[in-house]
């Protein structure tokens, strides 16, 4: 039953959807920076929000300490030095919502209280996954102390990976065709020391020509 609707059963037995029409919470005119502000806290309430600050050029959106992303299908001013230097070592909430300050808590918890921590990126195609994970990778090579050939390294790999295992599909000029698993390796003192990438879940579906055997899949690129 979609929100705001609920089902009324008639004398002939048929099921009708009520919608029932309430007065908008002030904090949905605006939009809110964190959705947990929000008054109309349901589904409409959130695409609402979401598509307010969309319109005012805002992407990123807090729902407590999960960010929302919307992709701005255009280059913005959101990731230069002065926007990483901005954001390192601040709290969560303490400046406008950004995947820097999410890449910047997961670090400062690691360092903080010696544990992993672990970034999990989702939505659907075409929805920026891979973009914001290689933002996270550039945030945390650039505050990560030494500048090592490491990092560069591991920046590096994204274009060789996205060359074999990319291609163009309806939703997506550049769609990934297997998900991944980064793990980033830093010593003691914060700084990367390595890192290790596995591919899973391929997309039977997204494969449209098979090279040999099964197992070649990964290296297969193709545009449908
Ligand atoms: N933050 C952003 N700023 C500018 N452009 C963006 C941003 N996020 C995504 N895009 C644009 O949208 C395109 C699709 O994004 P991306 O490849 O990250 O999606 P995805 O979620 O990884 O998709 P798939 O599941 O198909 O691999 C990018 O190639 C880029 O052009």
């Amino acid at each position: 039953v979609p929100i705001g609707a609920r089902v009324k059963v008639t004398n002939t037995g048929h099921q009708l959807l009520e919608y029932s029409i309430r007065v908008m919470h002030p904090t949905s005119v605006e939009g809110v920076d964190d959705m947990i502000r929000l008054g109309d806290l349901n589904e409409a309430g959130l695409l609402r929000n979401l598509l307010v600050r969309h319109r005012q050029g805002v992407i990123y959106t807090y729902t407590g300490s999960v960010l929302v992303a919307v992709n701005p299908y255009q280059e913005l001013p959101l990731y230069t030095a002065d926007q990483v230097r901005l954001y390192h070592g601040r709290r969560l909430g303490e400046l406008p919502p950004h995947v820097f300050a999410i890449a910047d808590t997961c670090y400062f918890n690691m360092r903080r209280h010696n544990l992993d921590q672990c970034c999990i990126i989702s939505g659907e195609s075409g929805a920026g996954k891979t973009e914001n994970t290689k933002l996270v990778l550039q945030f945390l090579a650039a505050v990560s102390g030494q500048h090592s050939w490491i990092e560069q390294q591991i920046l590096e790999a994204n274009p060789i990976l996205e060359a074999f295992g990319n291609a163009k599909t309806i939703r997506n000029d550049n769609s990934s065709r297997f998900g991944k698993y980064v793990e980033i390796f830093f010593n003691k003192n914060g700084v990367i020391e390595g890192a290790r990438l596995e591919q899973y879940l391929l997309e039977k579906s997204r494969v449209c020509h098979q090279v040999g055997q099964q197992r070649q899949y990964l290296l297969i690129t193709c545009r449908t």
